[in-house]
């Protein structure tokens, strides 16, 4: 497989240098007319890293980065009201409501994460009242909010049909052909915010390593915070940060991409980390998912439905880590290799977080 993948740089962080690697860039507006050469450095994108950024400062993209703006300052108001009015309709459905803090495991070996999380499915905003909590369907939220799941959708389906064509699909077998609207489908607006760790205390932290579950994910966030492990020869590459580029969304192939490719593309493997734990994170990424009774065959040679295989990944992500240790690697990371471990960086937050602990009880 070629591979990007020599570091660029590092970056200091926790004490130590941490690569930060390099990621193709994808111009929507070349892919949205077509542009052959664009289509081959998307496909290859997929099959050797599983992720790159997409720039949307052309005409064709702009309308979305203001549309995040919007999704931004939106969030903001909502993260900042009382629990109980976030929580108003609870997790409605695994793609569906508000997840308070805590709700899976963390990133470092005995935590849980360190973010809350609203959920906005593509159903649910086509419905005529949608079940989202008043806080968050003020005045013009739910315009913002439409238009931010259209915007999302219309790029991540332009993605779908470049990808395509790339591969030669026809008629009913293209990629978007799985994807209509009006089918039935867990596609959802995932709005997070990482707590500063002085608020989430020393057990919440960041977010576990994971491939997406979903066909494609379109993610922004302007902070600092996503690591990937890049593909290698013989499974994947150390853990290293990805660097947000502004104008830039970042994409990454998400497990049913994978198996609709027949594992020709690369899932990304990934993860969150509290570059800064005296900060509040916000990113918002968009799961762009498969008709629930879309037919795949997963890494381990089992006939699976899209809707069953979100099922069975997000209890896997729900699960105390004891359980989800126990389970097959094939179900947090879609059968994605790995050269060697991570380093557990459960011991770098303990000396970093020790002296915000002990300042907060004083
Ligand atoms: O917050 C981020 O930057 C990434 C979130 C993520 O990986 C996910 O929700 O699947
Ligand atoms: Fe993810």
């Amino acid at each position: 497989m070629a591979s990007v993948s020599e570091p660029l740089q590092t970056i200091d962080w926790m004490g130590k240098a941490v690569p930060v690697w390099s990621m193709k860039t994808l111009d929507y507006g070349l892919l949205l007319s077509h542009e052959p050469s664009e289509i081959d450095k998307l496909v290859n994108a997929c099959i050797d890293e599983g992720y790159f950024y997409l720039d949307l400062r052309g005409i064709d993209g702009r309308r979305m980065l203001a549309d995040h703006q919007d999704t931004l300052k939106l969030m903001k108001r909502f993260f900042d009201k009382p629990l109980e009015a976030k929580n108003e309709f609870g997790l409605i459905s695994s793609h569906l409501g508000y997840e308070p803090v805590g709700s899976r495991t963390g990133v470092a070996a005995g935590t849980k994460d360190g973010y809350e999380m609203l959920k906005v499915s593509r159903d649910e905003i086509q419905r005529d009242s949608p079940k989202i909590p008043a806080v968050a369907k003020e005045s013009g939220d739910l315009q913002i909010l439409e238009n931010a799941i259209g915007s999302c959708n219309t790029i991540t389906k332009v993605l779908l049909s470049a990808l395509s064509d790339g591969l030669h699909l026809s008629g009913a077998g293209r990629f978007e052909n799985q994807h209509r609207n009006e089918r039935p489908s867990t596609t959802t607006l995932s709005m997070m915010h990482y707590l500063p760790s002085k608020l989430s205390g020393p057990n919440n932290i960041g977010h576990q390593k994971h491939t997406d579950i979903s066909t494609l994910t379109l993610l922004f966030s302007e902070q600092w915070g996503l690591q990937v492990r890049p593909p290698g020869e013989c499974g994947a590459l150390e853990m290293g940060f990805v660097a947000p580029k502004p104008g830039c969304a970042f994409v990454h192939v998400g497990d049913s991409l994978r198996f609709a490719s027949g594992m020709k593309f690369q899932s990304c493997i990934h993860r969150v980390v509290p570059f800064n734990p005296t900060e509040h994170r916000y990113s918002v990424a968009y799961f762009l998912r498969a008709e629930d009774d879309t037919m795949f065959v997963d890494s381990e040679g089992r006939a699976i439905t899209a809707g069953q295989w979100h099922d069975e990944k997000f209890k896997a992500f729900t699960d105390p880590e004891l359980w989800q240790a126990m389970a097959p690697k094939s179900m947090i990371l879609g059968g994605m290799k790995e050269d060697g471990e991570d380093e557990n960086v459960a011991p770098l937050f303990k000396q970093a977080l020790v002296p915000e602990t002990v300042l907060s009880k004083a």
